[in-house]
């Protein structure tokens, strides 16, 4: 184990993919390649192993780990058993077991070799795992059947090869044209295949000061783009702080909250340096599900997170994964949706909620798992200014008297600041200003940075001020400057 005092150093990377990516991949290269092999198609004269091309081409593109590789050649093994005409069916578990170590080694140590833009790594995968995983196979066939040497020598032996050359010219004409495609429906930067994974598990990362989330000298470059998203990032939440993220289109706040959450760079992959650690842990050395536990995220785009028919179902729907019993996910569910106000409403279709209700349904269904922190991403882009301001005495109340953490990214600030302790001011990825909403408030009206955000009823109390007038708490809603006003006239 490796100790690291000294995070700013850290670099760490990702090649993008959610935690499924490895497998919708190779579910579809596989069943391309089950149609090629019934199809079966020659090449010179030979047969090749469309199998086994197809595999490759799935392991190379989404570049799984040891144990996922033979998770997909087992399945392979398995379509070919069921269509095999061989002797020994059976060889084909032995043979693809080999055929993933091998086809596992080429995705992850072998560099792509390239000659101009093209590279050489899917012609060599193909033919290494198709000589390796054929070779295995046939020797077992000798051994079971009885195939006599020189037939297994001369005969056999020679035309494993020869499929061996078939799968080096195929493997390219279905790795180059799937790569395309899953670059062009994810994003240029889809399929990295040169990043190599960092590994983190062998270091002693330590947390350098207090905060349930701390993020420490954090800059971030998502996959195949330029510049970065987040520039040298310093900020610590404390446990109950209310903490509002602000800034303009593309300033980086929703990076800076998926980074909190473990989702940058865990599920989009892209490079990191510095670290953030969240519920005490460094976020490259905790898988994004221990992190969900600890910090709920509601996306902007709420309704994305609702999977089920029914509120009840969706209530049950994270605690049944996690394995809670049905009397603990009956007593979850009912305080959680009372927090949110949905009480009694388990049994209605969500189709039926309104937008509101859905997204307090999203909060209930987070808040059941009891995570420590909150993070909203632009909760509010979709309300009209009641609903926003409903919302955000929910969300106080939940800071307030139930003692969680939230974080928010707004850029609607009037509603959301009365109930913020803290609050930061990202620009093109840059930590500008970070502190008391008025200490920002007053840095953003000083330097002109998205000065037009500042709630009104503040801008006034500046005006006043000017004026000579002093008030000793900042305007943060009407309510705040009537009361602030009423004092002052009385000259209390
Ligand atoms: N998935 C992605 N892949 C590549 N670049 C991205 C991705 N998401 C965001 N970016 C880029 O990163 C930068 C910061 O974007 P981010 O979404 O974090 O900003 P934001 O402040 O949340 O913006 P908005 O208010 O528009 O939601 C932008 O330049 C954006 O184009």
């Amino acid at each position: 184990m490796q100790k690291i005092d000294d995070v700013s150093t850290l670099v760490f990377t990702k090649a993008r993919g959610g935690k499924f990516r490895w497998l919708t991949i190779s579910t579809l290269m596989l069943a391309i390649g089950m149609l090629l092999h019934l199809v079966s198609p020659s090449v010179f004269g030979f047969t090749p192993n469309w199998m086994i091309a197809t595999y490759c081409v799935a392991i190379l593109l989404t570049k799984p780990s040891y144990r996922q590789c033979i998770g997909i050649c087992m399945v392979a093994a398995l379509m070919e058993v069921f269509t095999s005409k061989a002797a020994f069916p059976y060889g084909n578990f032995f043979s693809e077991f080999g055929g993933a170590l091998v086809a596992g080694f080429f995705a992850h140590s072998v560099p792509p070799l390239r000659v101009g833009r093209f590279s050489l790594r899917p012609i060599l995968t193909g033919f290494v795992t198709t000589l390796v995983s054929g070779f295995i196979f046939v020797t077992i066939l000798k051994v079971v059947v009885g195939i006599p040497m020189p037939v297994y020598l001369y005969g056999i032996l020679p035309a494993v090869a020869m499929v061996a050359a078939g799968n080096a010219a195929i493997t390219p004409f279905l790795y180059f044209p799937a790569r395309h495609l899953f670059q062009t429906m994810n994003g240029e930067a889809a399929v990295d295949e040169d990043v190599k994974d960092s590994d983190h598990s062998q270091l002693i990362l330590k947390q350098s000061r207090p905060g349930v989330i701390s993020i420490e000298h954090l800059s971030y470059t998502y996959p195949g783009m330029e510049g970065e998203a987040l520039h040298d990032i310093n900020l610590a939440v404390e446990k109950g702080d209310f903490l509002v993220v602000t800034g303009a289109n593309g300033a980086g706040k929703t990076s800076l909250l998926m980074a909190m959450a473990g989702a940058v760079p865990q599920y989009y992959g892209g490079t990191m340096k510095g670290m953030v650690f969240t519920g005490g842990k460094a976020v490259t050395q905790t898988s994004i599900s221990d992190l969900a536990s600890k910090v709920g995220v509601i996306l902007s785009d709420y309704s994305a997170q609702i999977v089920t028919l029914t509120v009840g179902e969706e209530m049950a729907f994270t605690l049944e994964n996690h394995g809670y019993s049905p009397e603990e996910i009956k007593k979850r569910s009912k305080e959680a949706l009372a927090k949110v106000r949905l009480t009694g409403l388990e049994k209605r279709e969500v189709s039926t909620l309104s937008g509101g209700q859905r997204q307090r349904l999203v909060v209930a269904a987070v808040l059941a798992e009891e995570p420590e922190v909150l993070i909203f991403d632009e909760p509010t882009s979709a309300m009209d200014p009641e609903g926003i301001s409903e919302f955000y005495e929910m969300v106080g109340r939940l800071n307030r008297e139930n003692g969680l953490t939230v974080v928010v990214a707004e850029h609607h600030l009037e509603a959301v600041l009365p109930y913020a302790n803290r609050f930061a001011l990202l620009d093109r990825g840059h930590l500008l200003s970070e502190g008391t909403p008025e200490q920002v408030m007053k840095f953003m009206m000083n330097h002109q940075v998205y000065a037009n955000a500042i709630p009104d009823i503040y801008k006034a109390q500046l005006v006043l001020e000017e004026e000579g007038c002093h008030f000793e708490k900042p305007f943060l809603s009407v309510s705040d400057a009537q009361a602030s006003i009423a004092r002052a006239v009385k000259g209390e």
